[in-house]
C-alpha cells in the first residue's frame, strides 16, 4: 500500500517542486485539493487527517494553523516553513549535520526542514564546531546569495516583472529569520552576522563563511577543516566537501539546473590561516524540496536518495 501524501500548499513555489519529485513515486499517494478548496480550512483538515505524511509549503502563521488541524495520533508531518525549526518538540530535519540525526528524524512525528541558507551554514560549520576545530564562542560572519525562488511567488514576480534588478542586499536591520535557527543549530553562543543578498537567477544559492583561523586562536588549518568535513560526510550521495584549490569561480547561473546536492568548498590563501567556507546549493533543492523528499523518505524507511536529483 502507498503512503498517503498531503502538500499543504501544493501551487506554490516549494510545493510543485516537491509534486514534481513526488509525482512519479509508486511508494506515495498524492492528496490534492481543487483550486477553489486549497486554502478552504475545513477541506484542509480534511485532507490532513485522512493522509499518513503532510508536507506543508506554506507562509508560517498557515503552516501553524495546518499543525492545529491535525485530530488524529499518527499523521505525520514535514514542515518547509520557518515556524517550528527551532522549537524543542520538533526535530530538525538535517539528516547528515550530527551523528544520530537520520535516526531522530526516521522516528519523528513532527520534522521541521532547515532554512536554505542555514543549510549552507550548518552543513559548513555544524560538524567542524562539533568536532572541536571551530570555536561556538565567535561571532560568525555569514555572506549569502540566493536565486530569486527563495523569495516564493512574491520574490519571483518581482524579479520577473521589474526586470532591471540585477542584485539586492537586504537583511538590512540585522534580524533575519533564519538567524535563530543558525545560532541554535550549530549552538553558537553569539547571533551570526547574516548578510543576504538575491541575484537575477532563478535557483541556486552560495553561502560563504570567512574566517581568519589565526586571529580566531584556533590551531587547526585549512585542511584540517577540509579532512574533518571530508570524514563527516563520508558515503553521502548528497552532501560532499572538496579542496577549494584550482576552483578559480563558482557561479548561479540565470538558468541553472535544479540539484538536490550540498557542496562544500574549503578555500585558503597559502599559509591555510585564512579560509573562505563554502556551500553551493539550490534553494530549492537542498535548500527546500530536495531534503523535504529525504526526509520523507527516511521517515517511511525508504532509501533516502530516492526521486532526488543528484
Ligand atoms: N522558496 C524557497 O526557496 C524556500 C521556501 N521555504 C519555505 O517554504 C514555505 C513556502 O515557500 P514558497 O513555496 O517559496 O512560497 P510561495 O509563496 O511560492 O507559496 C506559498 C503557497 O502557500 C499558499 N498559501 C498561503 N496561505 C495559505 C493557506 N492559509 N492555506 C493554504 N495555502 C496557503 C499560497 O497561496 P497563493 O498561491 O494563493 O499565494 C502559495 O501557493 C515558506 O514557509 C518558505 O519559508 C523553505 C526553503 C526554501
Ligand atoms: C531570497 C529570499 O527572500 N529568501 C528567503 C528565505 C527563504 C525562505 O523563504 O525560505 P526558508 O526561510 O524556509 O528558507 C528570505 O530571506 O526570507
Amino acid at each position: 500500500m502507498p503512503y498517503s501524501v498531503f502538500i499543504d500548499g501544493a501551487a506554490g513555489t516549494t510545493g510543485l517542486e516537491i509534486a514534481d519529485r513526488l509525482g512519479s513515486r509508486v511508494e506515495f499517494d498524492l492528496a490534492r485539493l481543487p483550486e477553489n478548496k486549497r486554502k478552504d480550512a475545513e477541506a484542509r483538515r480534511e485532507a490532513i487527517n485522512d493522509s499518513d505524511f503532510v508536507i506543508l509549503c506554506l507562509p508560517d502563521d498557515a503552516a501553524k494553523e495546518a499543525v492545529s488541524l491535525i485530530e488524529n495520533d499518527h499523521t505525520r508531518v514535514i514542515d518547509a516553513s520557518s515556524a517550528h525549526r527551532t522549537a524543542a518538540d520538533w526535530v530538525y530535519g538535517f539528516a547528515e549535520f550530527r551523528d544520530g540525526q537520520r535516526a531522530r528524524i526516521a522516528n519523528a512525528r513532527f520534522v521541521s526542514n532547515p532554512g536554505c541558507y542555514p543549510t549552507g551554514f550548518l552543513g559548513l560549520v555544524a560538524p567542524l564546531i562539533a568536532g572541536g576545530l571551530l570555536p561556538a564562542d565567535w561571532p560568525y560572519a555569514v555572506n549569502a546569495v540566493s536565486g530569486y525562488s527563495g523569495g516564493g511567488k512574491a520574490l519571483i514576480e518581482r524579479f520577473e516583472q521589474e526586470s532591471d534588478i540585477g542584485f539586492r542586499s537586504y537583511g538590512l536591520n540585522l534580524q533575519h529569520k533564519h538567524m535563530p535557527e543558525m545560532k541554535r543549530h550549530a549552538g553558537l553562543t553569539h547571533d551570526v552576522i547574516f548578510a543576504p543578498s538575491v541575484v537575477r537567477a532563478y535557483r541556486g544559492m552560495i553561502v560563504d563563511v570567512p574566517l581568519n583561523l589565526a586571529a580566531m586562536g584556533c590551531d587547526a588549518k585549512a585542511s584540517d577543516l577540509l579532512n574533518m568535513l571530508q570524514h563527516h560526510y563520508d558515503g553521502s550521495a548528497i552532501v560532499r566537501a572538496r579542496e577549494g584549490k584550482g576552483v578559480s569561480e563558482l557561479l548561479l547561473n540565470e538558468n541553472g539546473a535544479a540539484t538536490d546536492r550540498l557542496d562544500l568548498f574549503v578555500f585558503a590563501n597559502d599559509s591555510g590561516d585564512q579560509v573562505r567556507l563554502i556551500a553551493k546549493l539550490d534553494n530549492l533543492g537542498k535548500g527546500a524540496a530536495g531534503s523535504t523528499v529525504q526526509d520523507l523518505n527516511i521517515m517511511a524507511g525508504l532509501d533516502e536518495t530516492l526521486g532526488l536529483r543528484l
